[in-house]
């Protein structure tokens, strides 16, 4: 039984990083990318994380999702389950909207029945009825991120890990998709981990926002952001959280500027 199954009971954890490092490379070409992070995710979190260019954000990221692997520390997700979300689509252009979505529960082994049943709900949780025939280049920006949120819902893991997943997109749409995001969390009972450089969406949508320092990306400070939801881009609160964030980002920018 793995440490966190454990204190899993206790304390509702569902991914926990203790101490952990990666160092990429070696010898004189290493470089510390995390130094001793510790971090721990609770059931139904929204966790985002955010830090500096190059502190190691989507490094953390790829760890929990066991892309790579960590050179220090212990990190225990407890044998459960990731999805992984980017800020490109990455969808199959020429697969339909709905092929897409279906790939992951082909794998599952779902029957073609059950797989299409299952693509419309999800199709219709990401609010994109009845473009299942559509390719991908027919959609906007936006409509593809919904197409890979919903591939991404198919795989059914635990914890929904999304790096920068809106980055793209123009400011209308993102307030949107924040929005049905939030919704798509709390209906679903999502564990988020989301990655971003943007502190006014780490602060609409987290229930922590956790930044790192520069590089070497360590934990410098965790927020609990108590607004309630849904909450509002541009509502006073959240702007005055984000600005007392950006005065600590920019400072610790500043400490390693020189
Ligand atoms: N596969 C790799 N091999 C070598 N170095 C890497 C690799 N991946 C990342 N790095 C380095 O590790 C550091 C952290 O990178 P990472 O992409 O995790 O940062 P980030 O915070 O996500 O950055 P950004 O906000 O710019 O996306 C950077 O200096 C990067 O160059």
């Amino acid at each position: 039984m793995s440490l966190l199954e454990q204190s899993d009971v206790r304390t509702d954890a569902v991914v926990r990083l203790e101490n952990v490092s990666k160092t990429y490379g070696t010898g004189t070409n290493a470089l510390l990318a995390l130094d001793g992070v510790s971090l721990t995710v609770r059931r139904g979190e929204f966790v985002c994380l955010l830090g500096a260019s190059g502190c190691g954000k989507s490094t953390l990221l790829s760890l929990v999702a066991g892309l790579d692997r960590i050179t220090g520390g212990t990190l225990d997700i407890g044998g459960r389950t990731v999805s992984l979300m980017f800020q490109e689509a990455a969808l199959f252009p020429w697969l339909s909207v709905r092929a897409n979505v279906e790939l992951p529960l082909r794998l599952q082994g779902l029957s073609r029945p059950e797989r299409r049943k299952r693509a419309e709900e999800l199709l219709d949780i990401v609010r994109l009825r009845g473009f299942g025939d559509k390719r991908p280049h027919e959609l906007s920006g936006g409509m593809r991120q919904r197409v890979a949120l919903a591939r991404a819902l198919a795989q059914n893991a635990d914890i929904l890990l999304m790096d920068e997943p809106f980055g793209a997109l123009d400011a209308m749409t993102r307030d949107i998709l924040h929005d049905e995001l939030e919704r798509i969390w709390r209906e679903q009972e999502l564990t988020v981990l989301f990655v971003t450089h943007n502190v006014r969406e780490a602060v609409r949508l987290g229930d922590r926002v956790i930044l790192l320092s520069s590089r070497p990306g360590r934990v410098i400070e965790d927020y609990p952001i108590t607004h309630p939801r849904p909450r509002r881009i541009d509502s006073p609160e959240v702007s005055a959280q984000a600005g007392e964030i950006t005065d600590r980002l920019r400072a610790e920018v500043a400490r390693h500027a020189h």
